[in-house]
Order: structure tokens, then C-alpha cells, then sequence
């Protein structure tokens, strides 16, 4: 047994604590409705402040001394941030549904549990509704590090004016769940999204090579439909086997360990520098030789580093190839804009989807 003693003298030690941690966190939040007050009486709507937000949250990572490691506290202020953000405007997020997918756990990882989450059908749903002011940011999958680019969501950006105005990466755990009516030997179907039955295709392969694999729109769906069903499993995380209520037979089936998925957070505002920004951009090049050359020749001469250059084909047959770049530093910056300018002056069209701070988190 612990020294009953000891354990009480540590124990007052953290009742104490905790009253000024709860006296200081009120105060910072009183602090927050006054900000909120500075914005209103300036007109200015804008609540979230995604640079500021990033810049908090480094701050906190730089100081930090341990003994929580600089995530685990950053996630703390995450979370005191975002009930600091909905005492001053809850703010209103939509993203991939149903309830319990991937890219409501990045939403909820980007914005903080505070913020409204709501679940939408289809990415191009995302885009409209923010778009349309009925919510004020949307969150979509753009990349796999085990699959690649979600062609579809870089597609949609091809017809959308919104902007980029963060970045979020998960790292991405799927797990094999059951209902209650499946045994593990009797599994003959496997849903869930492409994606993730790509990601786990060679531990399908050994475990449940004659097992059918049904491509459905997200693997919260896939763990929404196999609830009554027999013989069926999932392919889903962690959030929708709480939500549906299933069983982990096997965890962690994905085929890379380090699998993680990029998600992008669209809205209609385009974001001030943080001091450690990327932007992303599309271009159309015409069809001509030493194009891609001429095309990324300025960013190497301006110093600015490129992290990312995807290919698309262009939908409107005009020009034959349209490329998604990003790079680091902000269009505000010298450096950026120059070279903004010169590749806007050779290119066939150039689109600047948004400058962001880069992923802390
Ligand atoms: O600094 C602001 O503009 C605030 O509104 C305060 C605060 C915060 O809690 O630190 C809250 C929400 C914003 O997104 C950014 C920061």
C-alpha cells in the first residue's frame, strides 16, 4: 500500500494546482471575450484565427520543459483554445460523414473538441456548403502516404474558388470489427472505404484471401452497415468502432505502420502569414516542350522549396496538363510573390488555392 500520508500531502499539492490552473484558464477565457468584443466593434466577423492559433500553439511546443511531451501539451492548449474560440463564436465545421470517420477525427484534431462537427455525403458536399456560407469551414482528405493523392478532392478544387486555410495529418489505424452476430471464422465479406482496403490489401491477402471486399463512400459507413449484418467486418478506426458499438477482432491491420492521411481545411477567408506557412497553387501549362522545366525553374532560383507537385489531367481539354504545387513560405512573402509573379506571367492560368500555417499538430 502507499504511504497514506504522502499520498494525501500530493494529492492537496494537486487540488491546489488545479485551482490556479482553473483560475487561469477562466481568466485567459474572459480574456477571449474581450478579444471577441476588439472584433466586433472593427466589423470584422472573422472569429478563427488559424495563423494566431499556430503561432499559440508553437509557442507552447517551444517552452515546454516536459515532463508531458510537446504534443500531449499542445493538445491540451488545443483544446483550451477551441472552448475559447465557442465562447466567443462556436465555429462550424463540415466534413466526410457519416459520424466517426477519419476526417472527423482531423477535424476534430485541427479545431479542438468545442467545435461543431457536421457530416456530410460527399467531398463536392463539403465544398458547397462552405461555399455557401451554411457552415464556416469543411475538412477533406487530399493525400495517402501508403495510396497517394485523393484525386478527387484535388479535382474538385479545379471548380471551387474556396480557399486552403490549414493543413492536418492523422496518423491512420485500421482495425478488423465485427458485430455481435460475425465470428471470425466465418467472415466472407470485408467493407469499407478503397482507400483503406488498399492500405491493408496484403493483411487481407493472409488472413482473409477468399473474403469478398466491398468498396463503400467511407469506412464509417462500412462500420455503420455491418452492425446487423452476419458474417460481415469492417475496415474502420477507432472513433466509428465506439460510435457503432463493434468489436476489434484484429488492430492496427494497415499494411505501413507510418500510414497517415493529409487532410485540408477549406474556407471562404484567406489566412495571414504565421511565420511558418505553405501555399498551394494550380497551374495549367501549355503543351510545349521544356514547359514543367520553365515551370518550376523560378522556384528554385528564388530559393523557395517546393514540398509537393501532382499532376491532373486538365477537364476542360484546353490545356493538357494542370499541376497542384505546394511549396514553403507565404504569397506574402518577397521571395513567394516573386515568384508568383513570374510563373503567373508564363503559365497558361495560375490559381492560388491559399497560403496556411503548416501542420503544428
Ligand atoms: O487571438 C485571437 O484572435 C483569439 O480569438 C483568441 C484565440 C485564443 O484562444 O488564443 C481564440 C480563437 C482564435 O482562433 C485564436 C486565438
Amino acid at each position: 500500500m502507499a504511504d497514506d500520508k504522502q499520498l494525501t500531502r500530493l494529492r492537496d499539492q494537486i487540488d491546489s494546482i488545479d485551482d490556479q490552473i482553473l483560475a487561469l484558464i477562466s481568466e485567459r477565457a474572459r480574456c477571449a471575450q474581450q478579444v471577441a468584443e476588439v472584433k466586433q466593434s472593427a466589423g470584422d466577423a472573422v472569429f478563427y484565427r488559424p495563423e494566431r492559433e499556430a503561432q499559440v500553439l508553437r509557442h507552447i511546443m517551444a517552452k515546454n520543459q516536459g515532463p508531458l511531451d510537446n504534443e500531449e501539451m499542445a493538445r491540451l492548449f488545443r483544446e483550451i483554445m477551441s472552448a475559447c474560440l465557442a465562447l466567443e463564436q462556436p465555429v462550424k465545421v463540415a466534413f466526410l460523414g457519416p459520424e466517426g470517420t477519419f476526417t472527423q477525427e482531423a477535424a476534430l484534431k485541427h479545431f479542438g473538441h468545442s467545435a461543431v462537427t457536421v457530416p456530410l455525403g460527399a467531398i463536392d458536399e463539403v465544398f458547397r456548403e462552405v461555399a455557401a456560407g451554411a457552415v464556416n469551414y469543411g475538412v477533406v482528405p487530399v493525400e495517402n502516404s501508403t495510396e497517394g493523392m485523393i484525386n478527387h478532392t484535388l479535382d474538385t478544387f479545379l471548380d471551387s474558388t474556396l480557399n486552403i486555410c490549414g493543413e492536418v495529418e492523422l496518423r491512420i489505424h485500421h482495425h478488423l470489427l465485427v458485430g455481435p452476430n460475425t465470428h471470425s471464422d466465418h467472415i466472407t465479406r470485408v467493407y469499407s472505404h478503397s482507400q483503406s482496403l488498399a492500405q491493408c490489401r496484403q493483411w487481407l491477402d493472409g488472413h482473409y484471401p477468399k473474403a469478398e471486399r466491398i468498396a463503400v463512400s467511407s469506412n464509417a459507413e462500412a462500420a455503420k452497415r455491418i452492425k446487423g449484418e452476419w458474417n460481415s467486418a469492417a475496415i474502420a478506426g477507432d472513433m466509428a468502432a465506439e460510435l457503432y458499438g463493434l468489436t476489434k477482432l484484429n488492430e492496427k491491420i494497415e499494411d505501413r505502420p507510418d500510414n497517415s492521411t493529409r487532410f485540408l481545411i477549406i474556407g471562404r477567408d484567406s489566412i495571414p502569414p504565421s511565420g511558418d506557412d505553405k501555399t498551394s497553387i494550380i497551374v495549367a501549362v501549355r503543351n510545349e516542350p521544356g514547359a514543367l522545366h520553365n515551370l518550376l525553374e523560378p522556384f528554385h532560383r528564388n530559393g523557395v522549396d517546393l514540398t509537393r507537385v501532382e499532376t491532373r489531367p486538365s477537364r476542360t481539354g484546353k490545356w493538357t496538363y494542370v499541376f497542384f504545387i505546394d511549396f514553403l513560405g507565404h504569397r506574402d512573402a518577397p521571395n513567394v510573390s516573386a515568384v508568383l509573379a513570374e510563373v503567373g506571367s508564363i503559365v497558361a492560368d495560375l490559381r492560388v488555392l491559399g497560403s496556411y500555417p503548416k501542420a503544428v499538430l
